[in-house]
């Protein structure tokens, strides 16, 4: 989602770049096509306002570093000063109370809290082996209940029951005794939705967090909200002590802007981003990546840790090891790293994290790759495995009994035997310099720790960017 403002920036800052000296002109014009990108990427206009002065201020009176032409120093200045905003680095969950330990949920109805009560309790039970409790304090919308519920089962959350005729206050209190009984080690409590500020559901809302005092008071924000970010934010964080930020639907084609916004408002650091509508669509936010990413560079370290959590290893080192030796890099490998790429959500989503790669990924979801992979995919399971392996034995009446099978097209049969083909020659040519090789073809991967051969399975990614349609190729 941040591929607009990412854009904007970088043609903004690349005007600027080749410049051999800054001067009050270019700075002026500079300054106001940054102004531009992020009103574009609806950041609200307070914040603008006070980043572009930050930047002026910074770069005017800055001595110009020896290892910098002035273009690449304001570039740099720019970065400094989005880190100032977005923060430095990771802000993890302070739960380190006599247990339990609280977590209270708020935000405006709609924002994704159910949602996010749901994704938190799975990931703090996965990743950090956390007993966790929820319980809605809702009684306002009559399905809030219930759908807590049915989410709490989904993801093994023990459930705390609470009804629409009860009180707020007093469904908490009941919730932290029963956690305190089951030894729970996190307590998350969900809270109703406003669909403005109410002055008396905010007081209700002051009122559960003196009972509760929360480890952690997170306000839960849906990125697509744009301007009005800032209004709401601030709203919620006069009235509550929050700790953190929750910034949901980031996944959506909102421009970005109401992460910087909501920063800048709060001063609180977004802990999560919400991806998707599935449980365990939450990522840690990570402020420093989000700003190289906001500048066009990328967010590899993401991409290392999702690749890391999502191929199948095993399958990956299997794979190098075989091309390595030489072996050919048939169909069944294909169809493993076509649903490794899946795994990872899609074409679209990897390559939106590769550095200048982001233009090309809304192309590929564009072109709705996910269909032509599982066109593919199917294509491949109707195949014996003798014809995975060998392909070239397929005779013309197979050809069609496996399109008719799978319910496709001769000509996507044969645009995936080229495919394969092309992504094979690839491989043999790896052979000799390993998967390493391939990955410094794709933007200076292959260099970096990890991603070289431990991650093989990402190699499959070179390869078919030789063999998409001739639109998606790397220039
Ligand atoms: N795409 C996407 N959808 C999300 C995300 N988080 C929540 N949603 C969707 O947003 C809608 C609202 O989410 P809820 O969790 O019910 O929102 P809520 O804030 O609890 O709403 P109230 O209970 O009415 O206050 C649901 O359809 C969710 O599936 C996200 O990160 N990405």
């Amino acid at each position: 989602m941040f591929d607009n403002l990412s854009d904007r920036l970088s043609s903004a800052l690349k005007k600027v770049t080749g410049k051999a000296r800054l001067t009050d002109d270019n700075i002026r014009d500079t300054l106001r096509e940054v102004r531009k990108a992020l009103l574009e990427a609806d950041v609200a206009l307070p914040v603008v306002k006070a980043f572009v002065q930050q930047v002026r201020t910074a770069a005017v009176g800055q001595d110009v570093s020896k290892a910098l032409n002035p273009g690449q120093q304001f570039v740099k200045i720019v970065q400094d000063e989005l880190v100032k905003v977005m923060g430095e680095a990771a802000t993890p969950l302070n739960l380190a109370v006599q247990p339990p330990a609280i977590i209270l949920m708020a935000g405006l109805q709609g924002a994704g809290k159910t949602t996010s009560v749901a994704k938190l309790a799975k990931y703090l039970q996965e990743r950090e082996k956390k007993k966790v409790m929820v319980v809605s304090a809702d009684v306002y919308r009559p399905a809030a209940i219930k759908q807590l519920e049915t989410l709490a089962g989904e993801v093994g959350a023990i459930f705390y029951p609470s009804e629409p005729d009860q009180k707020p206050v007093d469904i908490a209190r009941g919730a932290v005794a029963a956690a305190r009984k089951q030894f729970a080690d996190v307590l998350i409590v969900d809270t109703a939705g406003r669909l403005h500020i109410d002055e008396q559901l905010m007081d209700e809302i002051r009122e559960l967090h003196s009972e509760l005092k929360p480890a952690e008071t997170l306000f839960v924000i849906d990125a697509m909200i744009g301007q009005d970010a800032v209004n709401t934010a601030s709203a919620f964080n006069d009235a509550l002590p929050l700790t953190g930020v929750v910034l949901t639907k980031a996944d959506g084609d909102a421009r970005g802007g109401a992460a910087l916004s909501v920063r800048h408002v709060t001063g609180k650091p977004i802990k999560f981003i919400g991806v998707g509508e599935k449980t365990d669509a939450l990522e840690t936010f990570h402020p420093d990546r989000i700003a190289s990413r906001i500048l066009g560079m990328g967010d590899i370290l993401s991409l290392i840790e999702q690749a890391e959590q999502k191929i199948d290893r095993s399958k990956a080192e299997k794979l190098v090891k075989k091309v390595q030796k030489g072996k050919g890099f048939d169909l069944e490998d294909l169809r493993d790293q076509l649903q490794q790429m899946q795994n990872m959500g899609g074409l679209g989503a990897l390559m939106d994290k590769l550095p200048g790669m982001g233009g090309l990924a809304q192309a590929a979801q564009q072109a709705d790759m996910g269909k032509e992979f599982r066109r593919m995919d199917a294509i491949i399971g109707s195949m014996t495995p003798e014809e995975r392996r060998n392909p070239d034995m397929l005779s013309g009446s197979r050809k069609r009994r496996i399109t008719a099978g799978s319910g496709t097209q001769i000509q996507d049969l044969n645009r995936l035997l080229k495919q394969h083909k092309q992504m094979s020659k690839m491989m043999k040519k790896m052979k000799g310099g390993g998967m390493g090789k391939m990955m410094r073809g794709l933007g200076g991967l292959g260099g970096l720790p990890g991603l070289g051969g431990g991650a093989g399975g990402m190699g499959g990614l070179g390869g078919l960017g030789g063999g998409l349609p001739p639109g998606f190729r790397k220039k």
